[in-house]
C-alpha cells in the first residue's frame, strides 16, 4: 500500500450513491418510498459546525460510538473531514466532520476556511454547536449569519449540559433560539450520553426521502491509513505548545501484514527543525511516547498486534506552499 496522506478529501459525496448521479443506490435499495404505512426511508449529509472548543468533534464521537474524529482540548485540531454513517433500520446520516472557521493567516488557513464553506453547501442538515457553559458571543453570530444563506436545515444543539445545572441550561436554551431562526434547538451532553440518541432521531428527521447512499458494514468512508494518521497525529499533539497543531501533518507511508502483526510506516511532518526538536524531545523520548500512544489506538481499531515506526521529517513552510500542501492531501 502506498501512502495515503491523513488529510480527507474534498467529495464528500460516494459515486455510487450519489442521489444526483443517477446511479443505482449502494446499499441496492430501489426507493425512498418503502412500503404503505411504514415511514420513508430517509438518507442524507450533516454536520456540526460552531466555534471552536464547541464540543463538535466529542459530539461526533458519542454519536457513532467509536474514535474517529480528533478530540482535544486545545481549539482547532479538527482539520480533515472525516465521514462516518450511521446506520439506522429507516435510515442512514452521513456524518462529515469540519474544522472552524477562523481568521486566515496563510494558505492553509485560506484552504481550510473554502474546505468549510464547501462542505457547508453540500450537506441537508447541520448543527450549530454552542457549550451550555459559555455565554452566546460573537463567534456564534458570525457563524449563524453564514449559516443562513444555506439550503440546508439549521438546528442549534446546546453542547456539555452536564457542565451546567438546570436553571443555567434554561437561560441558554433561550439566549440560543433568539440567536436565529433554527429548525430546532436541542441540548446534549456528548460525555454523559444525555440525548445523544433523541439528537441523531432529530436530525435524521430532517434528512431528505432517499435511496441508502452507503452499504450497510460502511461506518466510514476513509480508509484504515487515514484514521491511523489521524490518531498519530493526534497523540504527536499532546501537550505540545500551542502554535504546533497547525504544524503538523501526518502520513502513513507503508501498512505490511506480517502474520498476527501489522508493520506501519509513518512519517510526522513539521514546518521548521526547531519544530522537529519538540516533537522528538530530549533523545527522542517524546516521539518515543507518542508512538506507544499511538500504537495503543491503531491496535484497537486493528484489533491486532502492531509494530508502528515514525520518522519525523521537516517540509520547510508546507502551510505556505501549494506544492506541499498538494502532497500531504490538502
Ligand atoms: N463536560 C463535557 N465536556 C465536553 C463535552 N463535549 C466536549 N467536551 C470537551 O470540550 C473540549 C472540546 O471538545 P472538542 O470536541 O474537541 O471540540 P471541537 O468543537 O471539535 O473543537 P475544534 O476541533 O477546536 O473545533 C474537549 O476538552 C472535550 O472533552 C461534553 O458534552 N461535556
Amino acid at each position: 500500500m502506498t501512502g495515503r496522506p491523513a488529510a480527507g478529501r474534498r467529495d464528500s459525496r460516494p459515486a455510487a450513491g450519489r442521489r444526483d448521479g443517477g446511479g443505482a443506490a449502494a446499499g441496492g435499495r430501489a426507493s425512498g418510498g418503502g412500503e404503505p404505512g411504514k415511514p420513508p426511508y430517509r438518507a442524507g449529509f450533516a454536520c456540526f459546525v460552531g466555534r471552536p472548543n464547541a464540543g463538535k468533534s466529542t459530539l461526533t464521537n458519542a454519536i457513532i460510538g467509536t474514535k474517529i474524529a480528533i478530540t482535544s482540548n486545545k481549539p482547532q485540531t479538527t482539520r480533515h473531514i472525516i465521514r462516518a454513517v450511521l446506520h439506522r433500520p429507516e435510515s442512514q446520516l452521513v456524518l462529515v466532520d469540519t474544522p472552524g472557521l477562523h481568521r486566515p493567516r496563510t494558505l492553509l488557513g485560506e484552504r481550510l476556511n473554502d474546505l468549510v464553506r464547501s462542505t457547508w453547501s453540500e450537506v441537508d442538515v447541520i448543527g450549530l454547536c454552542i457549550p451550555a457553559n459559555e455565554p452566546v458571543g460573537r463567534g456564534d453570530r458570525f457563524i449563524t449569519g453564514e449559516l443562513a444563506e444555506l439550503k440546508a436545515t439549521v438546528m442549534a444543539v446546546v453542547t456539555k449540559t452536564d457542565l451546567v445545572d438546570k436553571r443555567r441550561l434554561a437561560e441558554q436554551l433561550l439566549a440560543v433560539s433568539k440567536l436565529g431562526e433554527f429548525a430546532e434547538v436541542v441540548p446534549v451532553s456528548a460525555v454523559s450520553g444525555h440525548q445523544v440518541d433523541t439528537l441523531v432521531d432529530v436530525m435524521t428527521g430532517y434528512l431528505p426521502e432517499s435511496p441508502q447512499l452507503y452499504p450497510d458494514d460502511m461506518l466510514t468512508e476513509d480508509p484504515e491509513q487515514v484514521l491511523i494518521a489521524e490518531m498519530i497525529r493526534e497523540a504527536a499533539l499532546e501537550g505540545v505548545r500551542d502554535e504546533l497543531p497547525h504544524s503538523i501533518a501526518v502520513v502513513v507511508e507503508e501498512m505490511i501484514p506480517e502474520g498476527q502483526l501489522m508493520k506501519i510506516y509513518a512519517d510526522v511532518y513539521v514546518e521548521r527543525s526547531s519544530q522537529k526538536a519538540i516533537v522528538l524531545g530530549h533523545q527522542a523520548s517524546r516521539l518515543k511516547q507518542v508512538g506507544i500512544t499511538a500504537r495503543q489506538q491503531i491496535e484497537e481499531l486493528l484489533g491486532t498486534r502492531v509494530y508502528l515506526d515514525l520518522h519525523v521529517r521537516v517540509a520547510k513552510e508546507w502551510q505556505r506552499d501549494p506544492n506541499q500542501l498538494r502532497k500531504l492531501g490538502f
